[in-house]
């Protein structure tokens, strides 16, 4: 009896041993499923990915920064060892065997965190150029620094996000000297059954038993999230990907929060443009970005002092069990030494309270706060 149970090791067990013997993997679990998700690579080194167009032909954990640069770049983690829910004592000795060193030269700079006064005034500045007509709706967002050492407790938060948020897409990457965990509630592109999905979600509330009715919701958020939908729809249009389908919006939960979301969905038929091209003029959408594109992105690089990374990118499995299960990367953290660096960000349009944005982004990373502080 006790054979079985010493043959097996949990995902949480297989993350502590990775990162002990500081691996490359990245750890998921998919929105309303139980089973966690592991893949580790042999290599320190991740393969980087210049293009989509053959996103067919790639498998593994595709990790995709806000903006392309010099120091954030497009990469996929390689499933060398691919664990399904728990690992066999014999994959686990191998993985043991498996150890790199740590580089020194890493230079993990924390990121510029702005004061409440600051981000108000770059509210300010925004809604000016909303008004004067330069733009309808803009993401800002900012980076929060809190003095917390997680190192030892990687994995048991992962797995208490699990818990805790059933519906959000859950994980942890370790890759190219970076920690990253996040539950986010945005599917950025999905197949389920061959039928392939994208969600349109944004405006939030706390989640009051008012706001789960759609109908008290105000034209604020309303708007801010139709101009997601408007942008996707077109973009599925112009990649002339047919039979598309809408269902909402409609209210969903996100942890403390509450969104309004619809959801698309598209036979995979052969009609159907490049999945890479979708993926690539989808990106970014105006749940993050804005509204046009162009202009609000222009505005979040002259205003924002923070670099994104990989806040605000898309991640997920590609090529494994389904063509991609790609998220938005919110609801996220950066793990740097004895640090974390919460990043969250709100659409700001014509009718924003700068106030509100503000305690929004407080709330946002609470997310991720209030399980982690709950670990104390
Ligand atoms: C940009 C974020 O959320 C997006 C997704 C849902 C609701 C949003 C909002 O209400 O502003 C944002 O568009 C974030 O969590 O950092």
């Amino acid at each position: 009896m006790s054979r079985t149970k010493t043959s097996v090791k949990t995902i949480g067990e297989t993350i502590s041993l990775c990162l002990q013997n500081n691996l490359t993997f990245a750890a998921y679990r998919l929105p309303n499923q139980t089973r966690p998700k592991l893949m580790v690579q042999k290599n320190l080194e991740t393969e980087e990915i210049e293009a989509l167009s053959n996103i067919n032909e790639l498998r593994g954990f595709l990790i995709a920064p806000f903006l392309h640069s010099e120091d954030n770049r497009m990469f996929i983690i390689s499933p060398d060892y691919f664990l399904d829910g728990e690992t066999q004592k014999k994959q686990f000795d191998e993985i043991s065997r498996i150890k790199h060193g740590g580089s020194e030269e890493v230079e993990n700079l924390l990121p510029y965190e702005v004061s409440m006064e600051e981000y108000l005034g770059q509210i300010e500045n925004i809604t000016r150029l909303i008004k004067n007509n330069e733009v309808q709706k803009v993401v800002l967002s900012r980076a929060k620094i809190v003095n917390y050492d997680l190192s030892e407790k990687i994995q048991e938060i992962f797995s208490k996000l699990c818990d805790r948020f059933s519906n959000a897409f859950i994980y942890v990457f370790k890759a190219r000297d970076q920690i990253w965990m996040g539950a986010t509630p945005e599917p950025f592109a999905f197949f389920e059954n061959n039928i392939f999905h994208t969600s349109s979600v944004a405006g939030t509330k706390e989640d009051k038993k008012k706001y789960q009715l759609l109908e008290n919701w105000g034209s604020k958020e309303k708007q801010e999230q139709q101009y997601v939908s408007d942008y996707i729809d077109s973009v599925l249009n112009e990649n002339h990907w047919e039979n598309i389908e809408h269902n909402g919006p409609y209210v969903k939960k996100a942890g403390n929060l509450l969104h309004l979301r619809t959801d698309f969905t598209s036979v995979a038929g052969a009609m159907n443009g490049n999945l890479g091209y979708l993926i690539y003029n989808l990106h970014p959408t105006p749940a993050i970005c804005g509204f046009p594109k162009d202009k609000a992105l222009e505005i979040i690089q002259s205003i924002e002092k923070h670099n994104r990374e990989y806040y605000s990118g898309f991640l997920g499995p590609v090529g494994m069990e389904n063509p991609v299960s790609l998220f938005v990367n919110l609801r996220c953290m950066k793990i740097v030494g004895s640090q974390i660096v919460l990043y969250s960000g709100g659409g700001l349009t014509i009718d924003s309270h700068p106030v509100d944005e503000w305690y929004e982004t407080e709330i946002k990373a609470g997310t991720l706060l209030s399980v982690i502080y709950d670990s104390k």
